[in-house]
C-alpha cells in the first residue's frame, strides 16, 4: 500500500471527537480506518480509581506502543492493538487493524510531543465547558448506563486535569474546532424557537495558512443565502494569531439550507474530484458545515502533498 495520510483528533472527553472523526470517515466513505487511543489505556477503570488517577494523565496511555502503530499504520502496515472495552472498563488483547488510504487516530493525547508531528493533519476539538459537560452526560447516562451523579463527580474531577494535560495540545493543531452557544437565539422565529435542536456557534481557526491553497475555492453566494434560509444563519471571517502563528478564524453559527449547503458541496466535489458523500436534512446545522470547511481544507493538504 502507498503512504497513507495520517489525521490525528485529540481533545477531552465527550468533546465530539468520535463525531468528527465519522464525519471525515462518512466524506471519504470506504477510504477511512478510524481507530481511538483509548485502546491504549495501560490502567483498567477500577485501578485508576484505586490510585485516585484520572484518563487524562498521559501515564494512563501508553504512548510508546501508540506511536510505534502510528509509524507502522504510515507506512502502510497493519497493526496488532490493544483494545479497551468501555463496557468492562478493562484493557484486552489484541485485534487487527488494517489502514485505509486515510488513518485517524483520535483521542485524549494524539497530539502530545513525540506524537504531533507525525501526523499529516491535526484536529483539536475544544467545545465550550457548558456544552462539554451537556454531551458528556448525556452520552455517558444514555448510552453507556452510568450514573448520573458519579459522571458529574467525574466531570468535575476531570476538570484541573484537562488543563494541565490536555488543552495545550491545540497549540499543534492545523485547526482548532470550537463550540460555543449560538448568538442566534434571540431570534423571533417563534416556530424554529421551540424546536428540540440545540443551535451552536463554531469558530474554525485554520493555522496551516503556509499551505498552497489554490486547489479549491469554496465559494459562498450571499445574495441566495439570503433568499434561501428561513432559519437563522451567520457567518463571518477574521485573521489574528493564534498561540504564535498567523491564523484564519471563521464563525458559522446557525443553520444553513440544504440547497446552499449542497451547492457548497458540489464546488468541492467538482474542483476536488472526490466523491464526498454527505447526509444532511432539510437544513445543514453549524457543526455540519464546519466539517464541510475543514474537509475543503483537508482536501487542500492532500493535494498540497502530491505536488
Ligand atoms: N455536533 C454535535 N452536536 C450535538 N451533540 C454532539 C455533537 N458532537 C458530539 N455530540 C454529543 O456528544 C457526545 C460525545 O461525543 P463523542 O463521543 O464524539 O465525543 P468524544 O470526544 O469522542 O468522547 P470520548 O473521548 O469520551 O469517547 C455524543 O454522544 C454526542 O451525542
Ligand atoms: O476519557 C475517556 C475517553 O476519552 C474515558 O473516560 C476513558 O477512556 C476511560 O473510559 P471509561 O470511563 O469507560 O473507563
Amino acid at each position: 500500500m502507498n503512504r497513507v495520510f495520517l489525521i490525528g483528533i485529540a481533545g477531552d472527553s465527550g468533546s465530539g471527537k468520535t463525531t468528527f472523526a465519522e464525519g471525515i470517515r462518512r466524506m471519504f466513505h470506504g477510504r477511512v480506518a478510524a481507530f481511538s487511543m483509548d485502546d491504549y489505556h495501560t490502567l483498567s477503570r477500577k485501578e485508576r480509581f484505586e490510585r485516585g488517577i484520572t484518563p487524562l494523565n498521559p501515564e494512563m496511555t501508553d504512548l510508546e506502543l501508540f506511536r510505534e502503530h502510528l509509524l507502522m499504520l504510515k507506512c502502510g502496515k497493519a497493526i496488532e492493538k490493544p483494545v479497551y472495552d468501555h463496557s468492562l472498563g478493562e484493557r484486552r488483547c489484541c485485534e487487527r487493524f488494517e489502514p485505509g488510504e486515510i488513518v485517524i487516530a483520535e483521542g485524549l493525547h494524539t497530539l502530545y510531543e513525540g506524537l504531533n508531528e507525525l501526523y499529516d493533519y491535526r484536529i483539536f476539538v475544544d467545545p465550550a465547558r457548558e456544552i462539554k459537560r451537556t454531551w458528556k452526560l448525556k452520552r455517558d447516562v444514555e448510552e453507556r448506563g452510568y450514573r448520573r451523579e458519579d459522571v458529574i463527580r467525574e466531570i468535575i474531577q476531570r476538570e484541573p486535569d484537562y488543563k494541565r494535560f490536555v488543552d495545550f495540545q491545540k497549540i499543534y493543531a492545523d485547526t482548532i474546532v470550537k463550540i460555543y452557544p449560538s448568538m442566534l437565539k434571540s431570534s423571533e422565529r417563534i416556530s424554529y424557537l421551540s424546536s428540540q435542536e440545540e443551535m451552536y456557534r463554531v469558530r474554525l481557526v485554520f493555522t496551516n495558512l503556509s499551505v498552497n491553497m489554490k486547489h479549491v475555492g469554496l465559494k459562498l453566494d450571499l445574495s441566495r443565502m439570503i433568499k434561501a434560509g428561513e432559519r437563522d444563519f451567520a457567518i463571518s471571517f477574521f485573521s489574528d494569531y493564534y498561540y504564535g502563528k498567523r491564523a484564519s478564524f471563521i464563525d458559522v453559527d446557525g443553520f444553513l439550507s440544504v440547497e446552499i449547503f449542497q451547492s457548497l458541496l458540489d464546488v468541492l466535489r467538482d474542483e476536488t474530484g472526490e466523491k464526498l458523500e454527505w447526509d444532511v436534512g432539510e437544513y445543514a446545522s453549524s457543526t455540519e458545515i464546519a466539517k464541510l470547511m475543514i474537509c475543503w481544507n483537508l482536501v487542500e493538504v492532500m493535494n498540497s502533498e502530491k505536488i
